[in-house]
């Protein structure tokens, strides 16, 4: 069974073989465009209050560089925007590219940023990750866009410099006593909208919040993250990179911003 990857022989344009879901009329990410976005005034402002404690381990699923979190009680949570109730913070990763010109899954008035963050959160009121995946409103996940510049966040650095023990697939390492919400833009401005996940199966359960102002990553640290490897440490080096699905059709979905 092809497991389902980025390459051109099990990348999105194949993943609905295998995952129905990936051609459903929800799908993300999308391209937005400002002139078709809806500016809600009741939209209230969202709120995260993270444990740092909560922090557990960073990994190279051979697909992305993961940090997982304790998301066994209401420890780190997300809060207001377009949400009812407190989402639980799971795990956040990446997407980025082959060069600082594209990477991002989200395209905001045609531009692609070098790389995407995403901050995943479920709802549990539907018990578990895995309940929560079946329901509309199960699953939350923050996006933020990172472009290449000179003044980098120094916060980045913390993910970026555990990167050397993760380098191959299967790889994990201890990451604690980390705050993400110190990876904020300065800015609470956002878009929302409903859609899905990324990568197969592609449920239909995620309320997106992309945070309209990008952070800035430096040169050196984009060459950190493409020199994860794909692969296993007796195999071949082989960059993980590109690993982002281009955008879907928005099939009459209206996505709402928190400002004018
Ligand atoms: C059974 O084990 C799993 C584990 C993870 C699963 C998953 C099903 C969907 C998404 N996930 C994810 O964790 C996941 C995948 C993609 C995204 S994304 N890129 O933020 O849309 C977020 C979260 C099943
Ligand atoms: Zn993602």
């Amino acid at each position: 069974q092809s497991v389902w990857g980025y390459d051109s022989d099990n990348g999105p344009e194949r993943w609905h073989e295998n995952y129905p879901m990936a051609k459903g009329d929800k799908q993300s990410p999308i391209e937005i465009n400002s002139k078709d976005v809806r500016h809600d005034s009741s939209l209230a402002p969202w709120h995260a209050s993270y444990d740092p404690g909560a922090a557990k381990t960073i990994l190279n699923n051979g697909r992305t560089c993961r940090v997982v979190f304790d998301d066994s009680f209401d420890r780190s949570v997300l809060r207001g925007g377009p949400l009812t109730g407190a989402y639980r913070l799971r795990q956040l990763h990446l997407h980025w590219g082959s060069s600082d010109d594209h990477g991002s899954e989200h395209v905001i008035d045609g531009v692609k940023y070098a790389a995407e963050l995403h901050m995943v959160h479920w709802n549990p009121k539907h018990g578990n990750f895995a309940g929560a995946l079946k329901q509309p409103d199960g699953v939350a996940v923050v996006g933020i866009f990172l472009k290449v510049g000179k003044t980098p966040k120094p916060e980045m650095k913390r993910i970026l410099e555990e990167i050397d023990n993760i380098k191959t697939k299967g790889k994990e390492a201890p990451f604690q006593h980390f705050d993400p919400s110190i990876l904020f833009p300065k800015s609470r401005d956002y878009w929302t909208y409903h859609g899905s996940f990324t990568t197969p199966p592609c449920e239909e359960c995620i309320t997106w919040i992309l945070l309209r102002e990008p952070i800035e990553v430096s040169p050196d640290q984009m060459a950190k993250l493409r020199s994860l490897s794909k692969n296993g440490e007796n195999e071949a080096m082989n960059p993980l990179v590109d690993n982002w699905r281009p955008p879907q059709p928005v099939k009459g979905r209206v996505v709402r911003a928190s400002f004018k």
